[in-house]
């Protein structure tokens, strides 16, 4: 095997529970995450060079920051043959810093993808530690399939709850994840439901009221898409999503999104596209 194509896909979580802090400042929380039908694509070509390079960048991401090299970097030292490098093709399609996991994901099909290309067998369980040390969303992407997360993302209990159409709507305004988990109005003592998933339109993401406080945008975009379906902000915002019946319903929605926001309709996923491919 000299190349390999593999998507990364978004997430939503359907809800998101702040239920505690740890000592080192990460939140442990409870979620639900459900991946969608909208995919980053990524291509690998094997190369005896020794490194990996992107033959792309992302505008305002620096190769060492992207999370790409960041993963591909952590396989290199467990190469069998040092010779073995490759160039990595990304097409950028989730939109960055909305609460979609489009880094994580492409962290966690750069894992996928070189644990074959390189042949380094690695097991799906070293592969999501391994994850786990670039980001608290990376894991369940490389397990992909839906889960109930408890920790900090990393206690996965694998759900299937329906797989909706949704239209995410992103106010275009970016959030910063560790600001919201820094800040002092952020609710962080919601009682552990303990795994019932099914329930999840009756819980809620713990981070919007402060999210809407901070971004007015966010707030607008959830209004507005409520008139059509129920709707939550997904993560640390910024995007949120309305929960249709079909896939037409939500494009008549977008149909009429105002021009101040842009948005997607996609359709939610119980297993990773990533893993169609492998
Ligand atoms: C909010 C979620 O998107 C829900 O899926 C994730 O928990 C965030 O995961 P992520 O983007 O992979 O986050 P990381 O890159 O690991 O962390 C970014 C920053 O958010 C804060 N953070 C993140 C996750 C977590 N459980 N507790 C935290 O306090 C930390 O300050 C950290 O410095
Ligand atoms: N391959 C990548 N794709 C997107 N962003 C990346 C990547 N590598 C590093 N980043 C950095 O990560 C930041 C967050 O990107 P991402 O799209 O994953 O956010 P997010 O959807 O809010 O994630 P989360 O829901 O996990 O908080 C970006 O603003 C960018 O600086």
């Amino acid at each position: 095997m000299t190349e390999i194509s593999i998507a990364a896909p978004a997430k939503i979580n359907l809800f998101l529970h702040i239920t505690g802090r740890r000592d080192d400042g990460y939140h442990e929380l409870e979620t639900l995450f459900q991946f969608l039908s909208v995919c980053d694509e990524l291509h690998f070509q094997l190369t005896d060079t020794g490194h990996v390079q992107l033959s792309n960048d992302i505008p305002g991401v620096s190769p060492q920051n992207n999370l790409i090299i960041q993963a591909a970097q952590r396989l290199l030292p467990l190469r069998h043959d040092r010779n073995q490098g490759a160039t990595i093709t990304l097409h950028k399609k989730i939109p960055m810093g909305g609460g979609l996991g489009g880094g994580s994901s492409d962290a966690a099909s750069t894992l996928l993808a070189l644990n074959k290309l390189w042949q380094l067998q690695l097991s799906i369980d070293q592969l999501a530690e391994i994850g786990l040390q670039l980001g608290a969303d990376v894991p369940v992407f490389v397990r992909g399939k839906a889960a109930f997360a408890q920790g900090v993302g990393e206690k996965l209990i694998y759900a299937e709850p329906e797989q909706n159409w949704y239209l995410i709507v992103n106010p275009q305004v970016h959030v910063s994840t560790a600001e919201v988990f820094t800040h002092p109005d952020l609710p962080r003592r919601t009682p552990i439901v303990n795994g019932n998933p099914e329930n999840w339109q009756q819980y809620r993401n713990d981070c919007q009221d402060l999210v809407c406080r901070l971004q007015p945008s966010v707030a607008n975009a959830l209004a507005w898409l409520l008139e059509y379906a129920p709707t939550r902000m997904t993560g640390t915002g910024a995007c949120v999503f309305g929960c249709f019946p079909s896939e037409e319903s939500a494009n008549h929605a977008l149909s009429e999104l105002p021009t101040e926001f842009s948005g997607f309709v996609a359709q939610g996923l119980n297993t990773s596209p990533a893993w169609h491919q492998l």
